[in-house]
């Protein structure tokens, strides 16, 4: 993120001071700086460019969807990954490319693929037998056709959180590749005339650091798709390795920069390609934290200090979990700073609670800051990438606002949820009569 500190001490973010926009929005806040979310879409899509490999950069929505980040993705030539009927929805109402968009998911319902279908997206992963059936009957209802591409499971254990982990053989997503399910997936698809199975998907986990878990997987798809060549003629037009590039979120954070996980991959198909003289299959990658995650900070304000001698000083801000549920869910770490007193020395640890019934509703359990006091702001890093999108309404909190920053100015483009827009989907109870 590009961030400096102002003569006042201020942290400043995209050029605009974040007591400014803290001021103007409120807090919690999500403040996105947008040149950086453009910078790492264009780390990906250079380092393709340069290398002269054909590629889809799909921006995995999940990791923050809403029409002015589905905006800017497309301004940056981005494709798109959905995973539902509202990210779909999102998509079409921030006009996004339809033939760009590629929809994925371990449960698709009827719906969802009927909207797929109906919209003309670009493809649809496939992810299990039923999908198939489903979409089987439905293609030829409706008369059409669909490119699709078939997901895998390679069998690898990626080094990252077992709640991110995807590739292994125990997941609940895509065919295994091990057992013989993905050929028998492969064979229902090509025989299909109406879907035309484009190439095969694999997906291993997310935050991940090396790119060894991600080698490791295009040369096990490269192994399967040199069988079916044998086998079925087929030839793969696609090879999608997924998203899961690791970003910083502490100094313990040591990821690839995002040209270095491109190039890993781009060198290993290249490589796996010659040695089989296997035609270089499109690349396409689905990164959703690597785009968003570093581009990404909340603003809180600090309100209730409780300090337990001896044991710690517990300081709680506006939101919490409802706001970032990463450190409840998955132990994540954080880092933060006083965004109004960037020059005090620390010299304090603290917890840094959030407001929740819940004693796992902590942002951050050890945080060296200066002497806090009520009503300092208090900024989180790299929460761009599943903050919002994870954002939920326990205790009826209402959402928090999203600002972006950019060439010094700054825009919301999520409003806050105001607490009387909690019951907006509330009915009222009426007492039934008793049946006699
Ligand atoms: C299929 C698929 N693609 C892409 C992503 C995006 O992952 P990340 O945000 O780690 O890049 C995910 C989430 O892990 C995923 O499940
Ligand atoms: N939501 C997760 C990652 C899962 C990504 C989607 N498959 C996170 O915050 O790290």
């Amino acid at each position: 993120m590009n961030r400096t500190i102002n003569g006042d001490g201020q942290l400043v973010i995209g050029g605009i001071p974040a007591q400014e926009i803290a001021e103007a929005y409120g807090t919690p806040v999500y403040v996105y700086d947008v040149e950086r979310i453009r910078e790492n879409a264009r780390a990906f899509v250079q380092t393709f460019e340069q290398q002269k490999v054909p590629a889809q950069v799909a921006y995995a929505s999940k990791a923050f969807s809403s029409v002015a980040m589905l905006q800017v993705a497309k301004e940056e030539g981005l494709s798109l990954d959905v995973v539902s009927e509202g990210e779909l929805h999102t998509a079409l109402k921030a006009e996004f490319p339809v033939e760009k968009i590629h929809m994925h998911g371990n449960n698709k319902s009827l719906a969802e693929l009927q909207m797929a279908v109906d919209a003309r997206i670009g493809c649809i992963v496939v992810d299990n037998f039923y999908e198939i059936a489903l979409l089987s009957e439905l293609v030829e209802q409706n008369n059409s056709t669909m490119d699709v591409l078939l997901r895998v499971t390679p069998g690898i254990e990626a080094h990252t959180h077992d709640y991110i982990l995807t590739g292994q053989e125990d997941s609940k997503f895509g065919f295994d590749l091990s057992s013989g399910q993905a050929e028998k997936a492969f064979s229902l698809l090509h025989n299909n005339e109406r879907l035309h199975v484009k190439g095969l998907h694999c997906h291993i986990g997310s935050q991940i650091f090396e790119a060894s878990g991600f080698t490791l997987a295009t040369r096990k798809l490269f192994t399967t798709m040199k069988e079916w060549r044998n086998k079925f003629q087929f030839i793969a037009e696609v090879l999608n390795l997924g998203g899961g590039f690791g970003i910083r979120y502490t100094e313990e954070d040591d990821p690839l920069s995002l040209d270095q996980y491109a190039l890993a991959l781009i060198n290993e198909v290249k490589q796996q390609s010659a040695d089989s003289a296997y035609p270089l299959p499109e690349i396409w990658i689905e990164p959703g934290r690597a785009i968003v995650g570093d581009a990404g900070l909340t603003l809180y304000t600090l309100g209730a200090i409780k300090e337990i001698p001896g044991i710690r000083t517990y300081v709680s801000v506006d939101g919490g979990m409802t706001d970032n549920i990463r450190p409840a869910l998955y132990q994540a770490k954080y880092d933060a700073v006083l965004a109004n007193r960037m020059n005090d020395k620390s010299s304090k640890d603290y917890a840094i609670a959030g407001k929740c019934c819940e004693s796992g509703d902590m942002l951050l359990w050890d945080v060296e800051l200066p002497e806090v006091e009520h009503n300092d702001l208090l900024a989180v890093f790299s929460t761009g990438a599943y903050g919002y999108s994870m954002a939920n309404n326990y205790n009826r909190f209402g959402k928090a606002a999203v600002v972006f920053v950019e060439n010094g100015t700054h825009q919301l483009v999520v409003r806050r949820e105001k607490f009387d827009e909690i019951t907006r989907l509330d009915l009222s109870y009426t007492k039934q009569k008793e049946l006699k």
